[in-house]
C-alpha cells in the first residue's frame, strides 16, 4: 500500500520533487510534536537512566568476579551489598522504562489525536468538488490507518531510535572500556550485519506493501458488500460473493504468511550472526583469559554485552519499514491538510450578515453558467428569479441540470459566470454557516445519523428543546409514529435510519426543517421513492412546511409540482418553458409532452 499510494500521490513528478514534498510533509507534521517538547526531553532522560541501569548490571558482576571472587576474597557483607545494588539497579531500570513508555505514549497519542481532529475538521470544510475527485474509502484510510501509522512512528520508531540508539552507543562504550582489542574484533561483524539488513529490508518492505494492498482490497470488498447486501440477496449473489471474498481472503493470508516467513528468517539470521559473534568473543576472550591477559569477569561482561548488541540493531532495522510507511502516511495526510477548499468563506471585511430570521427569501440566479469542468458547461446560461415566499417547481429530463442548480444555491460549488443572490446579496459574500441556516435542503434519501430520533431532528444541538422538536414532529404528522417506537423520541436509529421506512425518514427530515426554520426550502426529488399514499402524507407535510418560505421543488413526478406558483422546465441546462401548470399545458410544448407521458405511465400502472 505505501508504495502504490506514494506513486499515485507523486504522479509523474521527479524524485527530487517527491523528496521535497515528503520533507515538507515531515516538517509540517512534526510541528504537531512541538507542544510536547518537554515530554520528549523527559522520555530521553528516562531512557538514558533506564538503559544505563540495564547496562551497569554486567559491569557489576564483573567487579564481583574480578575484584573479589578471583582474588579469593569471600566477604559476605560485600557480596550482599552488591546483590542489593544489583536489585536496586533492576528496580531503577524498571521504573524509568515504565516512565519513558508512559511519557512517550502520552505524547504520541496526544499528537495523533490532534492530527486526527484537525484532519476530520479540515475534511468537513472541503468543497464538494474535492469529494468528486477523491475516493471516500481512501479518506477513511487516511483518517484511520494513516494516523495510526503516524502514531506508531511516535511511539515505536521514535522510541526505538532513542532507546536502541542509546543502548548501542553505551554497549560500544562499555566494550571499549573493558577491552579495546576484543571490542575492535567484535565490531568486524558490523559490515556483515549491514549487508544482511540491507538485503532483508528490501524484501521485507515489498512483502509489507503487498500485504497492505491486499488488506485494503479485502476491506474495500467487505464494505462494498455490506452496503449492497440487499441487492446481493435479491439477486442471489451470496455464493458468488463468498467465492470472491475467499479469493481476497486467501490472497491476504498468503501475503501475511510471506511477511511472517520473511520476518522469522530475518530474526533468525540475526540470531545466527549474534551467536557467531559470541563464539568469536568466547574464543578470543577465552584464549586471553587462558594466557592471563584478560580477567574472567571482563570476559563475562563482554559476552553479556555482545548478546545485547544485536537486539537494538535488529529493532532499528525492523522499524525502518514503519518509518517508510510513516513517510507515505505523512505525505498523504499533509496533502489533505494543505488542500484549500474551492468554495471559500468571504474575507471578514467583505462579509454581509444575513440572518435566517431577518431574511425575506428572494432568490435571483443572474445569468449563471456552470460546469463541473469549466470547459464542459452543464448550465450554459440560466436566468431565474424567485420572489420571497414563492413556490417554484423545476422539471426536466434526466441530466438537465436540476440538482446542479440546487448545489449552486447551497454553494457546494461556485458558479463560473453570473451570480446567485439572496435578498440582493451575492451568496459568495454570506458566510457559509449563515447561508446553510438560510437554505434548508431535503433530499431524495434523507441522511439520518446514528443516534436518537430527538438528536436527528435537532441535529445534536442540545440547546433546541425537546418541546420544540415534539411540536415540529406534530406539525409534520410524524409524532404518532415516533411515540409508537419503543423509546419514543429517545429510540436509537441505526445507520442511515435503516429501521424506518422511506416516508418516515422523509417526515423526520421535514421536522428538521420546522426546527431550524430556514427562509428558503429546497426539495430535491423528495417524494421520488414514496408510494402514492405516503406521498400524500409527505405532500401534506410539505404544504405545512413550505408556508411562508421560498420553496424550490425538483421533481420527476409532475403531481408534486403541479400546484406550484410557477414551474420551470429545464432541458440541457437551459430554461425552455416557464409558467403555471395550466399555462404550460396551454403552450402545447415540452411540459405538455412530459405531462402526457407521466399520465400515460400512471394509467398503465
Ligand atoms: N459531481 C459531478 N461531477 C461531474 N459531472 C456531474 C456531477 N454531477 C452531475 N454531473 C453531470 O451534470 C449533468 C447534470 O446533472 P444533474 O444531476 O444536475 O441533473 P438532473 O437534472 O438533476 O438529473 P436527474 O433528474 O437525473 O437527477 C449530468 O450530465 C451529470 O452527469
Amino acid at each position: 500500500m505505501p508504495n502504490s499510494s506514494a506513486a499515485a500521490l507523486a504522479g509523474n513528478k521527479s524524485s527530487g520533487e517527491i523528496k521535497g514534498k515528503s520533507f515538507e510533509a515531515f516538517k509540517n507534521i512534526f510541528k504537531y510534536a512541538a507542544p510536547h517538547k518537554l515530554t520528549f526531553v523527559g522520555v530521553f532522560v528516562c531512557a538514558l537512566l533506564g538503559i544505563s541501569a540495564d547496562l551497569l548490571q554486567p559491569y557489576l558482576v564483573k567487579i564481583i568476579i574480578d575484584d573479589h571472587l578471583a582474588q579469593g576474597k569471600a566477604e559476605f557483607g560485600f557480596i550482599a551489598l552488591m546483590a542489593g545494588i544489583y536489585l536496586g539497579i533492576t528496580f531503577i531500570s524498571f521504573l524509568f522504562t515504565y516512565l519513558q513508555n508512559n511519557l512517550l505514549q502520552f505524547a504520541g497519542q496526544g499528537i495523533v489525536a490532534k492530527i486526527r481532529k484537525d484532519l476530520f475538521h479540515h475534511i468537513s470544510k472541503l468543497s464538494m468538488s474535492y469529494f468528486d475527485k477523491v475516493h471516500r474509502g481512501s479518506l477513511v484510510t487516511n483518517v484511520s490507518s494513516d494516523t495510526e501509522t503516524i502514531s506508531q512512528f511516535f511511539t515505536q520508531v521514535f522510541l526505538s531510535l532513542i532507546r536502541d540508539g542509546m543502548t548501542l552507543v553505551l554497549i560500544i562504550y562499555f566494550m571499549f572500556r573493558l577491552d579495546t582489542t576484543l571490542a575492535w574484533y567484535s565490531l568486524t561483524i558490523l559490515p556483515v550485519i549491514g549487508l544482511v539488513a540491507f538485503m532483508f529490508r528490501r524484501y521485507l518492505r515489498q512483502a509489507y506493501q503487498v500485504t497492505r494492498s491486499r488488506l485494503s482490497r479485502l476491506i474495500g470488498f467487505i464494505a462494498e458488500n455490506l452496503s449492497g447486501m440487499g441487492l446481493i440477496q435479491a439477486f442471489r449473489q451470496e455464493e458468488e460473493q463468498t467465492r470472491r471474498f475467499n479469493e481476497h481472503n486467501q490472497s491476504y493470508w498468503e501475503g501475511n504468511m510471506r511477511e511472517v516467513r520473511a520476518n522469522v528468517l530475518f530474526n533468525r539470521t540475526f540470531d545466527i550472526l549474534g551467536n557467531l559473534a559470541l563464539v568469536l568473543v568466547v574464543w578470543l576472550g577465552g584464549m586471553a583469559v587462558f594466557h592471563h591477559t584478560m580477567e574472567v569477569g571482563v570476559l563475562y561482561a563482554f559476552t553479556s554485552y555482545i548478546r545485547q548488541f544485536f537486539q537494538p540493531i535488529n529493532q532499528i532495522t525492523m522499524q525502518w519499514n514503519t518509518f517508510q510507511s510513516t513517510t507515505v502516511s505523512m505525505d498523504r495526510i499533509w496533502k489533505i491538510l494543505s488542500t484549500e477548499p474551492d468554495v471559500k468563506d468571504p474575507l471578514p471585511d467583505h462579509q454581509t450578515v444575513l440572518k435566517a430570521d431577518e431574511a425575506h427569501g428572494k432568490v435571483d440566479f443572474d445569468h449563471i453558467s456552470f460546469g463541473y469542468s469549466p470547459a464542459n458547461p452543464v448550465i450554459p446560461d440560466l436566468d431565474l428569479h424567485l420572489d420571497a415566499g414563492e413556490m417554484v417547481g423545476i422539471v426536466g429530463t434526466t441530466g438537465a441540470g436540476k440538482s446542479t442548480l440546487i448545489s449552486l444555491l447551497n454553494r457546494f460549488y461556485d458558479v463560473n459566470r453570473g451570480s446567485i443572490r439572496i435578498d440582493d446579496i451575492d451568496i459568495r459574500d454570506i458566510p457559509q454557516q449563515q447561508l446553510h441556516r438560510l437554505v434548508g435542503l431535503i433530499q431524495q434519501d434523507p441522511f439520518l445519523f446514528t443516534g436518537s430520533v430527538l438528536d436527528n431532528v435537532r441535529l445534536f444541538q442540545t440547546d433546541i428543546s425537546r418541546e420544540k422538536v415534539t411540536e415540529a414532529c406534530r406539525y409534520v404528522g410524524v409524532h404518532d409514529m415516533i411515540i409508537r417506537m419503543p423509546q419514543g423520541y429517545d429510540s436509537l436509529l441505526s445507520e442511515r435510519g435503516s429501521g424506518l421506512s422511506a416516508g418516515e425518514r422523509q417526515l423526520i427530515s421535514f421536522a428538521r426543517i420546522m426546527v431550524f426554520e430556514p427562509r428558503i426550502l429546497i426539495l430535491d426529488e423528495a417524494t421520488a421513492h414514496l408510494d402514492s399514499q405516503t406521498e400524500q402524507l409527505v405532500q401534506n407535510a410539505l404544504q405545512t412546511v413550505s408556508k411562508g418560505r421560498t420553496t424550490l421543488i425538483i421533481a420527476h413526478r409532475l403531481s408534486t409540482v403541479m400546484h406550484a406558483d410557477r414551474i420551470l422546465v429545464m432541458k440541457e441546462g437551459r430554461a425552455v418553458e416557464e409558467g403555471t401548470h395550466d399555462e404550460l399545458i396551454a403552450m402545447h410544448g415540452y411540459y405538455e409532452q412530459l405531462y402526457n407521458h407521466a399520465r400515460q405511465a400512471t394509467e398503465e400502472e
